[in-house]
């Protein structure tokens, strides 16, 4: 067992994991009939992903919940999405030699890939390079190798990137591991597997281990396996402690999710201390989706000499969505409002955001005993139960979503006509949260579409919240009378 303060988060994340992981280990190995590794070849059916990372539970308060969000929230991006994230933003490239030529390619066959790989691109249906690959990839590939900090949003390809880095550079006759990815938890190290595994279809030369608390090797093992995938906890002992692995013969050290990681107390010191025991030409590879100045310290102690890759994330805008306020006294009388509302005109789907748990489900309860089709996000939920409410709202099963922020921040929702404010978003101190407004009222209105947002306000004290989001953005919310029907039809002309 590791021993460091960090490493007891990691343990006691992956401790809950465990069971799941030990299962699933065990059902791969009598289906391989392999000695004691979790090893898959990249031919080699995927692994399920465990259901095991909870937005909270049980006596977990809901703020607790809230340290469990950034790992959640991505894995939950990582299910629901489908294809990559639409952006026409710019990327920056800052090069460590700004003398060499900068080389961003179009398509895959420019990188000269193993046949093995294109063919494992193509199966994947990617046609051509993403915005971040068109320049990571040539960087990433180049010899002798480079290093790379590499920021873009969730869902802009960067795990596709560089996984196919790692495959890339991976020597199939050497039997001994080569490349380590390193991620922050146990659910992300699972899904960023599973792209290995696909895209290494058809190089079943090269070999994947999980490097995961349910993973328990023989003391003494020598892995053979050339890509390893894991947490920093367990990747560390099997460096370290166990020398299941010899970091001194290790090319490509990937650290991915730079900013889910470092939200984890340790997690960055176990990570340097990996960074540490790798030889000075390993190439180093860092990925975020932000890059708030702790990553970026971070990021600057794990990846010396970096080329810098930045992609800015698409800028949310209020300018096409309409904004009204309306003013209530209680919940009850908000419930009427948007009863209200739901009368005068046709929203084809909303979503709807409330402050706790307790009013979201007393809130989803009493639209569904009002007729409507009402789906319900919610912090007990796991993620893939999260996804799966996700997935049915997309797909229009649903019309209604009720949510609150815990579980809605940052999720990459299609878009949607009405959002609706049932509770103003604020800070724990009670402050207006605008960061939190603009990217609910953000779910609307996209792509040039005119969208629509009602706050509802119910105290002085919410009053107060929304002149102070007013003058944040210094844009006017109209107040609405949703007692006259006339005046609700027109909102939505
Ligand atoms: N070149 C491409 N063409 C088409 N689809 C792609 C391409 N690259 C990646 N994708 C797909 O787009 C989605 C997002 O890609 P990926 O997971 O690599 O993004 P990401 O930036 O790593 O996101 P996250 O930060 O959430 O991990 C995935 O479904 C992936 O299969």
């Amino acid at each position: 067992m590791a021993t460091d303060s960090w490493a007891q988060a990691v343990d006691e994340q992956e401790a809950a994991a465990e069971s799941i992981g030990s299962l699933q280990i065990k059902d791969k190995l009598e289906e391989n009939g392999t000695a004691s590794t979790a090893t898959t070849t990249a031919a080699a059916a995927s692994a399920s992903t465990p259901a095991k990372m909870e937005g909270g539970e049980g006596n977990k308060t809901e703020e607790e919940d809230d340290k469990d969000d950034k790992a959640a929230q991505s894995l939950l991006n990582k299910l629901i999405r489908s294809n990559l994230v639409n952006t026409t933003n710019q990327v920056e490239v800052l090069q460590r030699d700004p003398n060499s030529p900068l080389y961003s390619v179009k398509s895959f066959e420019e990188l000269r890939l193993k046949p093995q790989l294109l063919q494992g691109v193509y199966a994947m249906g990617f046609n051509r390079p993403s915005k971040i690959q068109e320049n990571a990839l040539p960087l990433m590939l180049a010899e002798p190798p480079q290093n790379l900090i590499a920021q873009s949003q969730s869902g802009t390809g960067k795990t596709a990137a560089f996984v196919l880095a790692m495959l890339s550079h991976v020597d199939p006759n050497n039997k001994f591991p080569q490349c380590l990815c390193v991620s922050p938890t146990y659910e992300l190290a699972l899904q960023t597997g599973k792209v290995i595994e696909q895209m290494g279809k058809y190089y079943s030369e090269v070999k994947l281990v999980y490097a995961i608390r349910g993973n328990k090797l023989q003391r003494g093992t020598q892995l053979q396996e050339q890509v390893v995938i894991g947490t920093p906890g367990t990747m560390l002992d099997w460096c370290l402690k166990f020398k299941f692995i010899d970091p001194k013969k290790i090319k490509v050290f990937v650290l991915d999710e730079a900013d889910v990681m470092i939200a984890t107390q340790g997690h960055q010191d176990q990570s340097i201390r990996i960074q540490r025991m790798l030889p000075k030409q390993c190439q180093m590879l860092l990925f975020s989706a932000t890059f708030e100045e702790t990553v970026w310290n971070f990021a600057q102690r794990i990846v010396p000499d970096p080329n810098i890759i930045k992609l800015k994330r698409e800028e949310e805008t209020l300018d096409t969505i309409k904004q009204y306020y309306v003013l209530c006294n209680s919940k009850e009388e908000k419930f009427m409002a948007l009863c209200n509302i739901y009368g005068a005109i046709t929203i084809a789907q909303a979503m709807i955001f409330c402050h706790t748990r307790k009013t979201a489900g007393w809130l989803a309860g009493e639209l569904s005993r009002e007729g409507h089709q009402v789906a319900l996000l919610s912090g007990e939920m796991q993620v893939e139960q999260r996804a799966a409410v996700i997935d049915r709202f997309r797909e229009g099963k649903e019309k209604v979503l009720v949510t609150t922020n815990v579980c809605a921040r940052g999720i990459d929702v299609e878009q949607v006509s009405v959002v609706i404010n049932f509770d103003l978003p604020v800070d724990r101190d009670g402050n207006p949260d605008n960061e939190t407004y603009l990217h609910r009222i953000g779910r609307t209105g996209r792509f040039g579409k005119r969208g629509l947002a009602i706050n509802m306000v119910d105290s002085k004290f919410s009053m107060n919240v929304l002149n102070k989001i007013q003058d944040h953005f210094n844009k006017n919310i109209e107040k609405l009378d949703t007692d006259d029907l006339d005046e609700i039809e027109k909102i939505a002309s």
